[in-house]
């Protein structure tokens, strides 16, 4: 994709990475796009770089512009692999840049390059730079998601910089909301919004609530959000500004999502019973087998739904490891405002189910107990009793819901 112009001298100089599926574990169906910016001023300036092997594509794009030897700053709003790599290709094109980076990226930085024969400069919230008609103004946003990250404001465009923040995790042609909505769907975008929160920035609400809260208190207005990743929000940057509030909020669904494994099939047998047991009460429900399902998936649906089921079989007395491997997952995400129980099969001592409940409630999760657990395979009685503790379950979630 060639430089796009997002407002009058300011383009568009990224990377489409149509191929990715594998993002540090975090699977991406559309693939991704790594995001950098350049101003075209008196003293032309860079925002964020890209991932390393997509340097070629994005020094082809600037130069598309201008010639990169004529950048005169560089600014890193986010010092991530898939933001920064690629510094020391621009910075061996613009050998006199000055780079502007927060004191916490500084020192990550100088873990990837040999950066002592760079000017950097670093920055904090409230700090400007004129490079000509254009102001820049920093806002730290540390743990936005690592602690170097920052936003850059440029005042007379009314644009914000927002390095990983209301990014999307989609590979497109189309480079702005309206194009996407058009080409895709309004849904979609949506939907991609969700799950990047899910993944990366669920332990943030707070932080992300002060910030959108600082933002707006600093009147820094944008008319344009454009992250590193994805879709740039021009037509409506309210929306995920909004989107973002609401999440922050812990807004969810009136919905259940049942996420389990399963080895020789009776946890599944259960979770057929349970589900029905919730559309019983006229909830939406979601069956989620975590071995057919990649994590950022469960992750995403997880957080979609006011209550969660977790269904685990016994395997040598402790839960079976895709689920603990989901529960740890899910931890350190610091869900909140979810309500969750559990259920499973197991032989003997049984195990799983307990385990799957001391996780939950080391998360802080409100838990609906007991959970019901089957011995071996379920019979007609068995499965009339998963269908009573779905509905149960279902009528929990309800009342849980009506205090949001
Ligand atoms: C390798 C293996 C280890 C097991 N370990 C235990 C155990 O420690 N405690 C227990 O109660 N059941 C244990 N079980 C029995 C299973 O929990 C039981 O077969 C259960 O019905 C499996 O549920 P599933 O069909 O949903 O996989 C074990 C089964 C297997 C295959």
């Amino acid at each position: 994709m060639k430089a796009v112009e997002i407002k009058d001298g300011i383009f568009w100089v990224g990377a489409v990475d149509w191929a990715v599926r594998d993002f540090h574990g975090y699977v991406t169906p559309r693939g991704t796009t790594y995001n950098n910016y350049l101003i075209m001023d008196e003293e032309i300036t860079l925002i964020d770089t890209v991932k390393y092997d997509f340097a070629d594509l994005a020094i082809k794009n600037i130069s598309g512009v201008v010639d990169p030897s004529r950048i005169k700053n560089v600014v890193i709003n986010h010092i991530e692999n898939d933001h920064a790599t690629s510094l020391d290709r621009i910075m061996a094109l613009a050998p006199n840049a000055t780079i502007y980076i927060s004191e916490k990226g500084k020192k990550g930085i100088e873990r990837f390059f040999d950066t002592s024969n760079w000017t950097m400069k670093t920055v904090k919230s409230g700090d400007t730079l004129t490079i000509g008609k254009r102001t820049l103004e920093f806002l730290e946003t540390p743990m936005l998601h690592w602690p170097d990250s920052m936003f850059t404001y440029c005042r007379e465009d009314k644009v914000l910089f927002t390095q990983d923040a209301f990014g999307q995790h989609i590979a497109s042609a189309t480079r702005f909301d309206d194009e996407f909505e058009k080409s895709d769907s309004a849904a979609e975008l949506e939907d991609s919004v969700i799950d990047y929160y899910a993944n990366i920035l669920m332990p943030f609400g707070q932080m992300i609530k002060n910030k959108i809260a600082e933002v707006q208190s600093k009147g820094l207005a944008a008319e344009i959000i454009a992250p590193d990743h994805g879709i740039i929000w021009r037509q409506n940057p309210q929306k995920v500004l909004d989107m973002y509030q609401d999440m922050a909020n812990g807004k969810a669904r009136l919905a259940v999502a049942i996420i389990y494994d399963t080895m020789w099939q009776s946890t599944e047998k259960m979770s057929v019973p349970i589900a029905e047991g919730i559309r019983a009460e006229g909830l939406d429900c979601r069956v989620i087998k975590l071995r057919a399902t990649p994590m950022s998936v469960a992750i995403k649906e997880f957080w979609k739904c006011r209550g969660t089921l977790i269904g685990s079989p016994t395997l040598n007395n402790i839960l079976y490891p895709s689920v603990a491997e989901f529960l740890t997952h899910v931890r350190g995400l610091r869900p909140k405002n979810r309500l969750t129980g559990a259920f499973g099969s197991y032989g003997w001592g049984g195990g799983a189910v307990k385990e799957a409940y001391e996780e939950c409630k080391r998360m802080g999760l409100q838990t609906v107990e007991p959970g019901i657990q089957i011995p071996y395979r379920p019979s007609p009685d068995d499965e009339a009793a998963c269908f009573e503790f779905g509905r149960s379950f279902a009528r929990q979630v309800i009342e849980y819901h009506a205090g949001f």
